[in-house]
């Protein structure tokens, strides 16, 4: 299967070159196929992402509310899966799509448009979107490309990468933009991960001392290294959660916007944001801040659409998501009230170890509305 790149990344000596003396990330294509494509052969896991009622609503109105764009066009569709954008595409008039698909759920995306009649139409091909070759350029590209908190997953590169090489200078994006929000929140969580830790720690004391009786193997030179390994997966690693709006206790601040037009890799290597929010609610706890995204199909300036479609992924009364929100949590928590002001920078990076997953830096600082500043505070997290 070989290797491919991924983006530039200013000094990293790991990377290959690029010819032009930059260093370039290379990917071990059998180690992603492993780790990240695996799942996306299972029907059960595509099942899943069919059955966000959100996500399908959002993409299938913005095929269908804006043929304008679809009728007597070329589509590419970057990671077709079942084939379901492909076929609203081709269903809402396209001439020609292209449905690019890594994996073997290709072969029953070519099933399903068969069984759809729309075998002249869409043409499903296995392969990478970064290796596939197509006869022709097109006038849209649709893709499903975000992972949790959005960039999770890295997914987007490769919708970069096929924009660069097979859009029309006219082209437009599905989705055309997107964006990265966060707000402070309260949740029980951050009790119940502490409380799974202490458990975990407390089970490794009792098997130390079971292995040291039973075995003669005193094991406690290994009590540190657990505990670290336990300390990042319960209060350093995001969790997933649905959050209820009445758990949000602050404005939600943006964090990055993307014009998917004109992104680059190198602007989502790194996402750093300074920024803050105000504290909504009277006398409450600030236990963390919750992640989440939205998109936007505006079409493009020149060609824009006619019925704008968001997709949002932030708390709902009764609309929830397959991707919910990233729970960041802060320990010990903090009593907080309306009015005081919290200031957080943000930096994510991607992890050197998996690509595909991220590493989140946050420092915050509360400034109460009585003019006192509580000591800044500064974390490391893991989106896994
Ligand atoms: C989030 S799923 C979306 C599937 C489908 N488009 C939908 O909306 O239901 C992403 C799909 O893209 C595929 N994929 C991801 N990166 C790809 C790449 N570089 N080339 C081809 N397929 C890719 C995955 O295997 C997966 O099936």
């Amino acid at each position: 299967m070989g290797s491919y790149q991924i983006g530039v990344v200013a000094g990293d000596r790991s990377g290959a070159s690029n010819g032009g003396g930059a260093p370039v990330p290379v990917v071990d294509k059998e180690l992603d196929f492993a780790q990240y494509f695996c799942t996306y052969a299972f029907l059960y896991h595509q099942k899943e992402m069919l059955s966000d009622r959100v996500r399908m609503d959002a993409y299938y109105n913005s095929v269908f509310q804006n043929k304008h764009h679809f009728k007597g066009k070329t589509v590419l569709d970057v990671g077709t899966g079942s084939g379901i954008l492909a076929i609203w595409s081709a269903q809402a008039g396209a001439r020609k799509v292209y449905a690019v698909e890594a994996t073997k759920m290709s072969e029953h995306a070519r099933a399903l448009v068969k069984a759809n009649n729309l075998e002249g139409v869409v043409e499903v091909i296995e392969g990478s979107m970064e290796d596939v070759t197509l006869p022709e350029k097109v006038d849209v590209i649709i893709s499903e490309w975000m992972g949790y908190f959005l960039l999770r997953e890295s997914m987007f590169d490769s919708v970069i990468c096929a924009r660069d090489r097979w859009l029309k200078p006219t082209g437009i994006m599905y989705p055309s933009h997107a964006r990265m929000w966060m707000a402070p929140i309260r949740t029980g969580l951050a009790e119940k991960k502490i409380s799974d830790y202490e458990g975990a720690m407390d089970d490794w004391h009792h098997f130390t001392n079971e292995t040291k009786t039973c075995y003669g193997v005193d094991m406690s030179v290994l009590t540190k290294p657990f505990s670290e390994e336990q300390k990042k997966y319960y209060l350093q690693t995001s969790s997933w959660n649905n959050l209820h709006p009445h758990q949000v206790i602050g404005t939600a601040a943006l964090v990055k916007e993307i014009d998917c037009l004109t992104a680059t890799v190198d602007d989502i290597l790194k996402v750093r944001s300074d920024i803050s929010s105000s504290i909504t609610l009277e006398n409450t706890r600030f236990c963390g801040f919750g992640g989440w995204f939205d998109v936007h199909f505006r079409g493009r300036r020149e060609d824009p659409a006619q019925k704008e479609i968001e997709l949002t992924t932030a708390p709902s009364f009764d609309n929830g998501t397959h991707w919910g929100q990233q729970v960041f949590l802060v320990n010990p928590t903090i009593r907080v009230t309306e009015g005081d002001n919290l200031k957080f920078s943000f930096l994510m990076i991607r992890s050197k170890e998996n690509h595909r997953l991220m590493e989140v830096e946050l420092g915050c600082e509360v400034r109460q509305c009585s003019g006192n500043v509580l000591p800044a505070f500064n974390k490391k997290y893991y989106i896994e």
